[in-house]
């Protein structure tokens, strides 16, 4: 348990209708006392003046006290909710600190609640995604894996692990008799059992990276063709200039918009197309590096013409790992015009029409196939390799047993342990964490 208190402003900078300082540590109730003027209750809301050094209100508010340890950091809380004035907020602050109190480094409440055992590693970092999540269907991954349903999963490997471990290890103080006698077919049984469930879980954890993580898209395709309607459609919002004229766009223009739960961070670019003025070409030199680092080419082609759209960008593809091909302004064409090709989607950026299927793809593209949207979590790529590690260690053990060199087997199940202690934080990961702690915003 920490000796020293911590205080930060816990609400975001700038002003709003309510602004909240929280402390915690072992002073936390006396300075509050002493800024209230009178004793907190633990778990009633107080309402008071918050007091200078001289006796003079700095603000009035509410004032909350958990005590240990029932509060979100396991330690005493106190958090003074005043008003959202970020200048009477630092005054509060620095008034805490006279009075004792030091300044929190960013995540470090979280961390606390990590180090008194109230989160695991993966929950706190649950947290950060679920503060970061730009919808409601990446918020509610965060929510499961804070919930603790991917460290769940985890724990649950790592108890099957524990069991075979300890199979196997006694199995080693009886070298002298076959394996067969020692329950060689179980054991064998049992880690195939744990391999398939790891499989799974990384699948599952290696999604749930994607979605977090996102990818880099960039809208490419003939000038005038509907490239920053689209980029507005998707963003929900007028971004980009949009008009008639062929070669609006010229610079990049960035924004990131999240579909389904998966974040893409979107650029739009300058129509491709021979010839154009000395801007319109240095805006195509800029298309083209941007694509040069695209995870995914959104190609927009008009659907009354895709084909010389698809002439005029094809040569500037080569390399990019994901193209989409869309047929944009579907609400022009013809009762009856010929259906695109396989794999490729009608839509009208202005109309909304097929934007429904478009997300969908989007969806599928980040976060891979098979993304069943019930039960997923996110996870980090320190997750993803941290399971990566442990399959790799019992395939090793695999093949160890199946040459009966158990001591070989044992080593590697160890290992394959750790792996997976890495992701709850519970074995041994000190070098994480300063990390993954600097990550979170101060008062988090
Ligand atoms: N005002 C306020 N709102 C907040 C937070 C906060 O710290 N303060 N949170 C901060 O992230 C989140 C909520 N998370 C919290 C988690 C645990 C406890 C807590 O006091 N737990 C005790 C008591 C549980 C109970 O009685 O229900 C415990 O677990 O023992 C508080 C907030 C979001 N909203
Ligand atoms: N009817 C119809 N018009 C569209 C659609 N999408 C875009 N447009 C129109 O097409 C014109 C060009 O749209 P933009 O989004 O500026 O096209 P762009 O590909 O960004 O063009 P540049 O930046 O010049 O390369 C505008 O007049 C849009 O209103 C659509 O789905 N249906
Ligand atoms: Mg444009």
């Amino acid at each position: 348990m920490a000796t020293d208190t911590i205080v930060a402003v816990a609400t975001p900078p700038g002003s709003g209708g309510v602004g909240i300082v929280r402390l915690s540590g072992p002073a936390a109730p006396g300075i509050a006392a002493a800024i209230c003027g009178r004793d907190l209750q633990p778990r009633q809301a107080h309402h008071a003046r918050f007091l200078d050094a001289a006796g003079e209100p700095i603000d009035d508010g509410i004032a909350l006290r958990f005590a240990a340890p029932a509060s979100y950091t396991g330690e005493d809380v106190v958090e003074l909710q005043g008003h959202g004035n970020p200048v009477l907020l630092q005054a509060l602050v620095a008034r805490c600190c006279a009075l004792g109190a030091r300044m929190a480094r960013p995540g470090e409440f979280t961390e606390r609640a990590f180090l008194n055992g109230r989160l695991d590693l993966a929950q706190a970092e649950a947290v950060a995604d679920l503060v970061a999540a730009g919808d409601l269907t990446a918020a509610r991954a965060a929510r499961r894996s804070l919930d603790g349903e991917f460290s769940r999963r985890v724990d649950a490997l790592a108890e099957d692990l524990v069991a075979i471990r300890v199979h196997a290890e006694a199995a080693i103080d009886f070298a002298d008799e076959p394996l067969e006698t020692l329950g060689g077919a179980a054991l064998a049984a049992r880690l195939g059992r744990a391999r398939d469930d790891l499989a799974a879980l990384l699948a599952a954890a290696d999604r749930g990276r994607r979605l977090r993580d996102g990818l880099h898209a960039v809208i490419v395709g003939p000038p005038n063709a509907g490239k920053s309607s689209l980029l507005n459609a998707l963003a929900g919002s007028d971004r980009a200039i949009v008009t008639d004229v062929a070669g609006t766009t010229r610079d990049l223009l960035r924004e990131t918009v999240h579909v389904d739960g998966a974040e893409l961070a979107l650029v739009d670019t300058a129509g491709l197309r021979a010839g154009g003025d000395a801007i319109e070409r240095e805006g195509m030199r800029r298309a083209r590096g941007e694509l040069a680092r695209a995870e995914l080419a959104i190609v927009v082609l008009d659907a009354r013409d895709p084909e010389a759209g698809r002439a005029a960008v094809a040569s500037d593809l080569a390399g990019v790992p994901r193209v989409l091909w869309l047929h944009n302004k579907s609400d022009l064409l013809p009762p009856g015009a010929p259906v695109p090709p396989a794999g490729e989607l009608r839509v009208s950026a202005t109309r909304g029409q097929g934007m429904e299927a478009l997300h969908a793809r989007l969806r599928t593209l980040v976060v891979g196939e098979g993304a069943a949207a019930e039960g997923e979590f996110t996870a980090r790529a320190r997750h993803v390799d941290a399971l990566g590690r442990a399959a790799a260690h019992l395939e090793a053990a695999a093949s160890a047993l199946g040459i009966e060199a158990l001591e070989l087997a044992a080593d590697s199940l160890r290992d394959a342990h750790y792996d997976l202690g890495d992701i709850s934080g519970r074995i041994g990961a000190d070098a994480l964490l300063g990390h993954i702690f600097s990550s979170f915003c101060i008062g988090k």
